[in-house]
């Protein structure tokens, strides 16, 4: 399904916590809504498989997040599993976040192999700037055609300039997401890629059009791989819809962002939200998710 964006829907028409910002378009009512209420449904109940090859920090999450969504994990690294196992999945997530000589390989083949079977596989860049290794190994992978790339700002201007930070500051962002959107841009037309910087604000992009996405929660940023998780989430949303990636990327942060805003208002810290995040996206219904979905067409 095309969502066509729909220039004359004004403020006054939008609904709470839908207000278009400056340079942003809303679509037609609640389209968006309609998208990602479908797409979580089309997981529930195809119970898409995703491969992760990820970090030790965000096996556990990633796991427990695709699970609550209604698709299904399988965190297999091996080198000598890739041949059996990538080419009859559903989606590949691949994430650096602990790369190491032994693990990459195992990245490089599963990629490829998942290329080869024409599955989508998505790439998670953490701490690229880190250091010339994870650099290398990202773009190394860059050419092996990832459907999409999910960041924070810092990886995704790291990756488009190839250079490492004077400000590194690890896994975590030292800039916002909007000083990364045509950087984003940049990437996506580069590496043919549907592009996401996530932050206070998600930018997705073709490399063309730009699509913000205003849910969330700051408290996020205080529970390790949450990024991680929802890279993997994007994963499931693309493994249902792999010819509209950018949809799908949108879709996917949009529903997690909600999940992390209902989690939020039964939470008292980060320990509480990391089980209340799971127990919401467990639980999204329609009304939630229509009356919550914060999408918009940014110019
Ligand atoms: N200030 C914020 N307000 C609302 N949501 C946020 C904020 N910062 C990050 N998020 C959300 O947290 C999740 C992880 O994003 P982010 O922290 O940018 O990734 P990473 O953990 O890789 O650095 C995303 O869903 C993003 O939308
Ligand atoms: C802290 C840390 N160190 C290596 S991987 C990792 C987790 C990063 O997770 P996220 O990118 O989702 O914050
Ligand atoms: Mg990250």
């Amino acid at each position: 399904m095309e969502i066509k964006p729909d220039p004359s829907t004004t403020p006054a028409t939008a609904t709470a916590g839908m207000i278009p910002q400056p340079g942003e378009r809303n679509y037609p009512e609640d389209r968006w809504g309609r998208r990602a209420w479908e797409l979580l449904e089309k997981i529930r109940r195809r119970a898409p498989l995703v491969q992760c090859i990820t970090n030790f920090v965000s096996m556990d999450l990633m796991a427990n997040v695709l699970l609550a969504s209604g698709a299904s994990p399988a965190m297999l690294h091996s080198l000598q599993e890739i041949s059996d196992f990538t080419p009859g999945v559903d989606a590949l997530c691949i994430n650096i976040g602990t790369l190491s000589e032994d693990w990459l390989p195992s990245m490089r083949a599963a990629a490829a192999a998942a290329a080869e079977a024409g599955r989508p596989w998505v790439l998670d860049p953490v701490a690229v700037s880190a250091s010339d290794y994870r650099m290398e190994a990202c773009i190394g992978l860059l050419e092996l055609r990832p459907a999409a790339i999910r960041g924070n700002a810092s990886e995704i201007l790291g990756l488009v300039s190839s250079s490492r930070f004077r400000e590194n500051k690890g896994a975590d962002s030292s800039h916002e997401s909007s000083d990364a959107v045509e950087a984003a841009k940049s990437l996506a037309q580069s590496t043919g890629a549907v592009v996401a910087v996530s932050g206070a604000i998600d930018y997705i992009t073709d490399g063309r059009m730009v699509v913000a996405v205003r849910n969330g929660a700051a408290m996020l940023q205080k529970i390790t791989a949450t990024g991680c998780a929802v890279t993997a989430l994007i994963a499931a949303f693309i493994a249902v819809e792999p010819s509209g990636a950018l949809e799908a990327v949108a879709c996917a942060l949009s529903v997690f962002g909600i999940a992390a805003e209902l989690g939020v208002e039964a939470a008292r810290g980060p320990a509480s939200l990391r089980m209340h995040l799971i127990d919401s996206l467990y639980g999204l219904n329609e009304d939630a998710l229509l009356s919550r979905v914060s999408i918009f067409s940014h110019a």
